[in-house]
C-alpha cells in the first residue's frame, strides 16, 4: 500500500553564536544558543516501486524564497538524509521526497537542515524502521551541524561543532522580524572570512562559552534582556562580505528594535521586537526602507520536526 508521509520541521536563529578558532579539520568550536521560529519546512516522503530517489521543491504560501538556488540532485540534503537513512539501516527501497520551503535558503537559519530532518523522520515512518532518537541523532549530525538542533527544535545549546544539543530553559514567546536577501551567503565562506580576520588581527578567536546573561534573559522571558545580550561573531564576516546588510540593521534600529544581528552565517538579518504588534511595525519600516528584498515576521521557540499527517 502507497502512504505518504508528512513532516514539519522548522528554521532558526543564533541568539548566540560564539565561534572559536578553527581546528585541523576545517571546523570550528562553537557555544551557540539556537531557538526555533515558527517558519517552516514541510516534506512528504511517498515510497516508491524502484529505488530512486526524487525531488520535487515548491514554495510555502507567502512565502518568498528563491527557489532556483535549491538542487534536485543528490547534493540537495533532503536526498543525502534519505541516502543516509538507507545505508544505515539496509533499506532498498526509494522514495519520493516533496519539499516546501518557507525558510529562506542560504539565508542562516537553517532551511536545508529542516529539510534534512523532516526528511529523516518521514523516511524513517515510511520505511517503518524504528529508529530511536539516539540513532536520528547520530545520522542527523552527520548531514550537517545544524541539523540535530532543528530535529529537536525549542530553544537549545549547541556545543561542539554546533551538533551537541542541550535544551535550554525558555518561558513566553519572542516576536522576530525576519529581513531577507535574494543573494544568499556560503556558510563556508563566511567562516572562511572569519579566518581571515583572526589572522590578520582583525578579529580574536577566543575559547567560546555559553553567556549566562542570554540564558537569563530566556529563563525570565525578558525580550529587552535578550535584545541586549544578543551576539554573533560571524556577524562581522558577514558584513564584510555583504556591508550592505549594515543598513537593514539601521532601519531596524530606527524602528525601536530591542536588539539586531545578522541571523546565523546570513545574510538574513533578525530583528528581535517587544510584542507581535511591534515585530509588524519594525517589518513594516523595514519594508519601506528598502534595504531587504523581503521582511517577514516569525516567532520562537518553535518546535523541532514532527510528524503532521
Ligand atoms: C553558521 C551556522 C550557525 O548555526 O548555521 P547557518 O547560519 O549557516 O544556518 C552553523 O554553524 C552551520 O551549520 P551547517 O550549515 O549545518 O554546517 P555544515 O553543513 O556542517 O558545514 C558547512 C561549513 O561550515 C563550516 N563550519 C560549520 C560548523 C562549524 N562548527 N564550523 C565550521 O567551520 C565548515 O566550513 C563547513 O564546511
Ligand atoms: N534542501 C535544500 N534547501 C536549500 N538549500 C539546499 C538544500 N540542499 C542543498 N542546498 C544548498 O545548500 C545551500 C545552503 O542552504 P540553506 O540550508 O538554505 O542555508 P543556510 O546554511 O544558510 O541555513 C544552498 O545555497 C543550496 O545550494
Amino acid at each position: 500500500m502507497t502512504r505518504s508521509v508528512t513532516v514539519r520541521a522548522p528554521g532558526k536563529v543564533n541568539l548566540q553564536l560564539s565561534v572559536g578558532p578553527v581546528q585541523v579539520d576545517g571546523y570550528h568550536p562553537l557555544a551557540t544558543v539556537f531557538q526555533a521560529v515558527d517558519l517552516y519546512e514541510t516534506v512528504t516522503a511517498t515510497p516508491r516501486e524502484d529505488d530512486a530517489i526524487v525531488l520535487t521543491v515548491g514554495a510555502a504560501r507567502g512565502a518568498d524564497v528563491d527557489l532556483t538556488a535549491v538542487p534536485l540532485d543528490a547534493t540537495n540534503i533532503a536526498a543525502r538524509a534519505a541516502l543516509a537513512l538507507r545505508e544505515a539501516f539496509g533499506v532498498s527501497e526509494g522514495v519520493d521526497l516533496d519539499i516546501v520551503k518557507g525558510v529562506p535558503v542560504a539565508g542562516g537559519m537553517a532551511g536545508g537542515s529542516a529539510d534534512a530532518a523532516a526528511t529523516l523522520l518521514a523516511c524513517a515512518e515510511v520505511w517503518d524502521l524504528g529508529v530511536s532518537r539516539a540513532q536520528l541523532d547520530e545520522i542527523a549530525a552527520g548531514l550537517g551541524a545544524d541539523v540535530p538542533f532543528v530535529l529537536h527544535g525549542h530553544t537549545a545549546v549547541g556545543l561542539g561543532r554546533g551538533d551537541d544539543i542541550t535544551p535550554a530553559m525558555s518561558r513566553g514567546r519572542f516576536h522576530w522580524v525576519l529581513a531577507t536577501q535574494a543573494q544568499g551567503l556560503s556558510t563556508a565562506e563566511v567562516y572562511r572570512e572569519f579566518d581571515r580576520m583572526v589572522a590578520d588581527g582583525e578579529r580574536e578567536a577566543a575559547t567560546p562559552a555559553i553567556s549566562d546573561a542570554i540564558m537569563v534573559a530566556l529563563v525570565a522571558g525578558n525580550a529587552e534582556a535578550l535584545g541586549d545580550a544578543l551576539v554573533n561573531d560571524l556577524q562581522p564576516a558577514a558584513l564584510s562580505l555583504a556591508p550592505h546588510l549594515q543598513s537593514v540593521m539601521d532601519a531596524a534600529l530606527e524602528a525601536d528594535a530591542l536588539g539586531v544581528m545578522v541571523s546565523g552565517s546570513g545574510p538574513t538579518v533578525a530583528a528581535l521586537a517587544r510584542s507581535r504588534q511591534h515585530a509588524l511595525a519594525i517589518a513594516a519600516h523595514l519594508t519601506v526602507s528598502d534595504t531587504a528584498d523581503a521582511v517577514v515576521a516569525a516567532s520562537g521557540p518553535a518546535p523541532g520536526a514532527v510528524l503532521v499527517t
